[in-house]
């Protein structure tokens, strides 16, 4: 491999110990922030990154709620939950996890969480806020690649960043934090036209798609740097059985053959989401008791 990996595991270590120092600085005005993540379903995929991000919260110092209901649940009953962790004082942050069962219209649960605890930075009142350029609860896994970028690039002005994928939870927000650090900014989805030569304009790519290991060395600019969002379980026919392995939205090896830098799947954005989840119920908590928020939790 020529490109440098960028190491998201080794980077979120360092985002979380400045988390638990925030956290350990609270306690003496006797606040210790709080964070609900809320689980519909069964998902086995979603409770083992419930239950990463509950051991994560408390390892920081933090209070950690879980709630769960049944895959049945009515968006009344979602939406009665929520309402009840708006009014708990001990809960400063709220996520429920995506995606939702059919029933459950994801827009209105989002929309019926306090902004100020909306760690995930997905109310229409955050997402406004960060494109008018205001203090925003900021979502998190853009929040992680813009650390990660800011960490190997430095000033990222004048780049040409080309983000791919344009959902409210990661395409969107990235674009927005990419021009707030004066990237000239691409966003590209299902309908670009030439994809590959759309990406291969950029100095930065980000590949938000959902699609394993799409994004391949000959669409990318020599020196480039990659940022690798994807996390798709694939087969993995090496191991047999029904064993499987995750795998981004860049085919790994050819893209680091190419890129300057590069993030692996798994090590990369995913341990990035949760160490700024942390951050940002620090924040929430700090701002909700009126103490001075931590210059260094938030972008
Ligand atoms: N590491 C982490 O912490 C996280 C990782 N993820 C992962 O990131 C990926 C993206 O997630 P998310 O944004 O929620 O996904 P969505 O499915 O909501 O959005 C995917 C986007 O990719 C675009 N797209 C789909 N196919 C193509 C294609 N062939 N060419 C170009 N664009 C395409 C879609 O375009 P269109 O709008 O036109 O349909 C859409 O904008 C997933 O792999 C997900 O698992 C997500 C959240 C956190
Ligand atoms: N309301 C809400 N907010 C989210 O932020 C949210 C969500 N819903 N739904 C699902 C996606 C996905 N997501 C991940 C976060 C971390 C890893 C992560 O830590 N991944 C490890 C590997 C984990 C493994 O081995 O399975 C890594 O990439 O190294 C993965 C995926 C957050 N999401």
């Amino acid at each position: 491999m020529s490109g440098k990996l960028i190491d998201g595991k080794a980077f979120s270590e360092r985002v979380r110990a400045r988390v638990a120092d925030a956290v350990s600085g609270m306690a003496s005005a006797g606040v210790v922030p709080g964070l609900a993540v809320v689980l519909v379903g069964e998902d086995p995929a979603s409770q083992v990154y419930v239950r990463s991000k509950g051991k994560r919260t408390v390892e920081a110092g933090m209070r950690s709620f879980e709630h769960r209901l049944p895959a049945t649940a009515s968006q009344a009953e979602l939406l009665a939950m929520v309402e009840q962790l708006n009014a708990d004082p001990q809960v400063h942050g709220i996520l429920v996890q995506l995606p939702l069962p059919s029933q459950i219209d994801s827009a209105a649960v989002i929309g019926a969480i306090d902004p100020a605890k909306d760690v995930d930075g997905f109310h229409p009142v955050n997402a406004g806020l960060l494109a008018t350029g205001q203090d925003a609860l900021v979502p998190c896994t853009p929040l992680g690649c813009l650390l990660l970028l800011r960490d190997h690039l430095g000033d990222l002005s004048g780049a040409d960043a080309v983000v791919i994928g344009r959902s409210n939870i990661v395409g969107k927000p990235m674009a927005q934090l990419l021009l707030r650090d004066s990237c000239t900014v691409t966003v590209a989805h299902s309908r670009t036209r030439d994809l590959a030569a759309t990406v291969r304009r950029a100095d930065i790519v980000i590949a938000a798609v959902g699609r394993p290991e799409m994004v391949t060395g000959d669409w990318v600019r020599p020196g480039a740097t990659v940022i690798d969002v994807g996390i798709n379980r694939v087969p993995n026919p090496a191991k047999g059985g029904d064993s499987t392995r995750l795998v981004g939205d860049c085919d790994f090896d050819s893209c680091a053959a190419v890129a300057g830098a590069i993030t692996p799947v798994p090590g990369g954005v995913g341990p990035m989401t949760i160490a700024c989840l942390l951050a940002n119920t620090a924040v929430a908590a700090a701002r909700a008791h009126g103490l001075d928020v931590p210059e260094d939790l938030t972008a």
